[in-house]
């Protein structure tokens, strides 16, 4: 079936083809097979690379339905064609799914400026921000400023490799104003065992999914330390008022409810207990900070991006620009064990400092 001769369907293109992104496709694929107003192919851009066996992955997926480098064992489905030219993989959609890592995205969108159709939604299914001079920019509104596109997104507990698996999980859909576009979007992804919830707080839900990274990070140190399960909760609770303080700041809309539905407390739950971010994190620990993430994230994640360490720096630049470091301590800490500043174990020792400010408070006039 080709896009022109049904132009009343929709047609989906997946900006993306890593663990998220090629289980995000095989849930979109089953989908657009289901349902009569979407297109069947579902057309993946592949960043493309040679494999070992001297074949691009993008023949491989194609050859084989499986993802071999960042979702093996897993079919997609025959409908989804890899695609490694990004201009052809969105030449004749109009529904657009982002799923790069984030700091990627900036660079596909200049790609795509002017090359699109003129009816485009696009939604995000990245986990992260951009802070530029002007201060923080969410990746939603990176495509929709770049591309002149509306931008839905979709966070969640979401542990890619269980969803492949098709075991059940939930996900939140923020979007800004259209329910009936969200709608189109929560049937291009719900399964049995994928269930979406749309609200209407596109804000809340991404700065939720962003911001969670960051905590799983401090788990990971925890864990890393062998500190515990009640030390565990402390960081997860303490990082959770932090989430929210820090989303109200930048966007006072931000609703309450948002963190408690998938994208918030679950999130945060899952990443901190199974999570890639945790895990490098829990390593970065063990060898004392002596090994950096970069190095680690290469030796263990084989190709897979972190996302917590650069969203820990990029809320780092945002309190340090607004002077919020007193506010935000746990956040502060993160980044300064990430670069190495202090040692791990500043994780929960941040609390013991004495600010000057507290001292004050109690001098006699
Ligand atoms: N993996 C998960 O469990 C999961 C779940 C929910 C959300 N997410 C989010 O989805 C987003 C994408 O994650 P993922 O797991 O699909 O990716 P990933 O971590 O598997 O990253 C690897 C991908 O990055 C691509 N890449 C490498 N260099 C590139 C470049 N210069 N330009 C463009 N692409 C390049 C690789 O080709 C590969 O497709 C992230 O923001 C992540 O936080 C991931
Ligand atoms: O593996 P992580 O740490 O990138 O987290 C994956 C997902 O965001 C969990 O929802």
């Amino acid at each position: 079936m080709k896009a022109e001769e049904f132009p009343d369907k929709y047609k989906v293109a997946v900006i993306g083809s890593g663990n998220w992104g090629s289980v995000a496709a095989k849930l979109i694929a089953s989908n657009t097979l289901n349902y009569n107003i979407f297109h069947d192919e579902v057309r993946m851009w592949v960043f493309d690379e040679t494999l070992p066996s001297g074949e691009k992955l993008s023949n491989v997926i194609n050859q084989t339905n499986i993802n071999v480098k960042y979702l093996p064992g897993i079919e997609l489905g025959r409908n989804v064609i890899a695609d490694p030219d990004l201009h052809t993989t969105v030449r004749d959609a109009n529904m657009l799914v982002f799923v790069t890592p984030h700091q990627f995205v900036d660079g596909v969108c200049k790609r795509l400026a002017g090359k699109l159709r003129g009816d485009v939604e696009a939604i995000s299914l990245i986990k992260g921000m951009e802070v530029k001079v002007d201060g923080p920019h969410m990746i939603s509104s990176v495509i929709s400023k770049q591309l002149g596109v509306n931008c839905c997104v979709l966070m969640g507990a979401n542990i890619a490799d269980e969803i492949a698996e098709e075991k059940f999980s939930e996900a939140t859909l923020g979007y800004s104003e259209n329910k009936e576009v969200a709608e189109r979007w929560a049937r291009l992804f719900a399964t049995p065992y994928f269930a979406v919830t749309a609200i209407q707080d596109v804000e809340g839900v991404e700065l939720c999914g962003t911001l969670k990274n960051v905590v799983a990070i401090a788990a990971g140190f925890v864990d890393g330390l062998d500190m515990g399960s009640n030390s565990k909760a402390a960081i997860m609770r303490i990082g959770l008022n932090e989430m929210r303080a820090f989303s109200k700041r930048l966007f006072p809309s931000v609703r309450e409810d948002t963190f408690f539905e998938s994208c918030g407390v679950a999130d945060l739950i899952a990443t901190c207990f199974g999570g890639r971010n945790r895990k490098v994190a829990e390593a970065f620990a063990i060898h004392g900070g002596k090994r950096p993430f970069k190095e680690l994230e290469a030796e263990m994640l084989q190709g897979q991006k972190l996302q917590g360490v650069s969203t820990a720096k990029e809320v780092y630049e945002v309190l340090e620009s607004n002077r919020w470091f007193d506010s935000f301590p746990l956040f502060r800490t993160i980044h300064e064990i990430c670069i190495g500043s202090i040692p791990p174990s500043a994780i929960v020792h941040y609390k013991a400092e004495v600010h000057p400010s507290s001292l004050q408070q109690k001098s006699v006039s």
